[in-house]
């Protein structure tokens, strides 16, 4: 099974290149998602213990819980060493399904994947970029987002320029669904796996 990193920073275009992979034939684990869905199971009595009042009915409240640790560097880092163990565990369990079901490509798309030092793992790490204007536009267009948060995060995040230097390949989500789903086809074929 090939196995194939997906990264780039926020607003970049990681979920719609993962879901043009997962139309290629490609098993997709998307980190993000796997966030979301444990602040809905395991992880709330965690993320309650450490951060009182950001759970309510059995799920974490994302806005309560990113308005708490946005701006705090300790606190975030605190959260992600609750939550990236977790996600590790379900992208490997995931993983480890898709192999033994027979599949021949598997993409995780992992937004920290650089920071977190996983580029390892993978056999081919494939970084999405659009530029910085496309990039702005497109998450200043969210609602609740800020100039303040987006900037937040960002600081958090390895430079675009930085990890396109450091990807396998790079797919440029600028101009178009179509045309990325061109270069993701040429990506597989590069890769020897279409
Ligand atoms: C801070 C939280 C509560 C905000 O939730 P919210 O629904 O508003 O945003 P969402 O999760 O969709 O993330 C928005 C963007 O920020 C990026 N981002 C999220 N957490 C981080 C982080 N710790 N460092 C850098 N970028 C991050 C995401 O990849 C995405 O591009 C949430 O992002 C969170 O719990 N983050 C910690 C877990 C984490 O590290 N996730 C990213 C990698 S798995
Ligand atoms: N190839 C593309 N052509 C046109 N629009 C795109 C393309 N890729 C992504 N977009 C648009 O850019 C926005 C962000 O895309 P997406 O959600 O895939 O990014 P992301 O990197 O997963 O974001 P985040 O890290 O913030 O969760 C969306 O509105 C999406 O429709």
């Amino acid at each position: 099974m090939l196995l194939i990193g997906l990264t780039g920073s926020i607003g970049m275009g990681k979920s719609t290149t993962a879901r043009l992979f997962a139309e290629e034939g490609a098993a997709v684990h998307d980190s993000d998602a796997a966030v979301h869905a444990l602040y809905a199971g395991a992880a709330v009595p965690l993320i309650e213990a450490a951060f009182p009042g950001t759970t309510r009915e059995g799920a974490v409240d994302r806005k309560e819980l990113g308005t708490r640790v946005l701006g705090d560097a300790k606190a975030l880092e605190k959260l992600e060493n609750i939550v990236h163990p977790l996600v590790r565990a379900a992208e490997r369990a995931f993983l480890d399904e898709a192999r033994a079901s027979g599949a021949t490509i598997a993409v995780a798309d992992i937004p920290l994947l650089f920071e977190t030092g996983r580029a390892k793992d993978f056999d081919r790490v494939v970084v999405v970029s659009a530029g910085a204007d496309e990039q702005r536009r497109r998450v200043m267009e969210r609602p609740g987002m800020t100039e303040e948060i987006f900037a937040r995060i960002l600081e958090r995040q390895l430079p675009d320029a930085e990890k396109r230097a450091r990807a396998g390949v790079v797919i440029d989500t600028s101009r178009g669904v179509e045309d990325a789903r061109a270069q993701v086809r040429a990506a597989l074929k590069d890769f020897g796996a279409a």
